[in-house]
């Protein structure tokens, strides 16, 4: 295995023109990403931060306005061809002929990339998402969940080694949603690298080894998920005490801990998603020292949802 990025993004600016009623919008302002083969990476960012838009540019939809994009080391503006013939793109928006059978459509996805017919690997495709049953429905006639599973078809269905699927849950329901990060995770184990969008915080924080935040045009953060977790996360422990507390007690002055104000609950704040076990087990071990009752004890780590909405404030603000 190779390090070189798979795909390398420089200097990715789009600014849309302006139209009748609306002004000239920077829809990407600088831009430079790298995605390494074989991870999941997550793209996070608040409606028109840029995400879609991102992805046209890769994958041929967008003709960016400044900057380069190479894609397993060809350049797109050169050899787009080539490279877009390996690159898969689950789009956001139902684009297909609803009067076309499900497989016939799908085999029609292989073939838009001068790739030979091969019905044992739709067979296999459609088998992997549930749709093998439904290969002659119209799609149409599907469920909005199976359109769904087309579109992700479609986009398998020449065996793209870097797939991009933008927004691939929004409006299904949980199961389904659960289903979809199942198959994308099989996907990776497969070798398929994966660039997604979500809205959905936990999808990033249930499969992403790394994380881009994007807001207004920009990049503002790219790390893995752990290290952002570790670097922002915050735990917060709450000890709900059997008796109120006046001050705190000297043998609870090392820990950084308050008195809620109820009087009843010690509340303890650390930055950094590691070594909060040591902290607790060491609060638990003065509290019982000090001969402080407790009945309960909850410990709460931000999210990744939390992260960002720190992350973007920040930036706004
Ligand atoms: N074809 C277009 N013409 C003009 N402006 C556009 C066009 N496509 C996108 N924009 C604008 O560019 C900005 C970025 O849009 P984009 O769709 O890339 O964001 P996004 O992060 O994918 O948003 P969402 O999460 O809502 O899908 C927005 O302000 C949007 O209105």
């Amino acid at each position: 295995m190779t390090s070189d990025p798979i795909l390398a993004i420089r200097g990715l600016g789009k600014t849309y023109p302006a139209r009748a009623n609306t002004p000239a919008t920077t829809a990407l302002d600088g831009v430079d990403l790298e995605i390494r083969r074989g991870e999941i990476f997550a793209l996070l960012g608040p409606n028109g931060a840029g995400k879609t838009t991102l992805i046209g540019a890769v994958c041929g939809l967008v003709r960016p306005g400044s900057g380069t994009i190479h894609a397993f080391g060809l350049d797109m503006a050169r050899d787009w061809r080539a490279a877009r013939a390996r690159i898969g793109l689950v789009p956001q928006e139902l684009s297909v002929d609803m009067f076309e059978p499900v497989l016939l459509s799908v085999s029609h996805s292989r073939g838009l990339f001068g790739l030979a017919p091969d019905p044992a690997r739709i067979e296999q495709i459609l088998r992997a998402l549930s749709l093998w049953d439904k290969r002659g429905a119209r799609i149409g006639e599907l469920s909005g969940g199976m359109k769904r599973r087309v579109l992700i078809a479609k986009a398998l269905a020449h065996d793209p080694a870097l797939l991009f699927l933008d927004e691939p849950t929004a409006g299904v329901d949980v199961e389904l949603r659960r289903d979809m990060w199942q198959l994308i995770g099989q996907l990776r184990d497969q070798g398929v690298t994966i660039v997604l969008t979500t809205h959905y915080i936990e999808e990033a924080e249930e499969m992403a080894d790394r994380v881009g935040v994007i807001h207004r045009g920009k990049l503002i953060v790219v790390e893995e998920k752990a290290a952002l977790m570790a670097r922002l996360g915050r735990t917060e422990v709450r000890v709900g005490l059997a008796e109120p507390l006046g001050a705190i007690p000297a043998a609870l002055a090392p820990f950084p801990v308050q008195v809620g104000d109820d009087r009843l609950t010690l509340i303890l704040r650390t930055t950094g998603a590691q070594g909060h076990e040591r902290t607790i087990a060491s609060l638990v071990k003065a509290l019982v020292g000090a001969d402080i009752a407790f009945t309960a004890l909850d410990v709460h780590q931000s999210s990744l949802e939390d992260i960002f909405v720190e992350l973007v404030g920040r930036k706004a603000g």
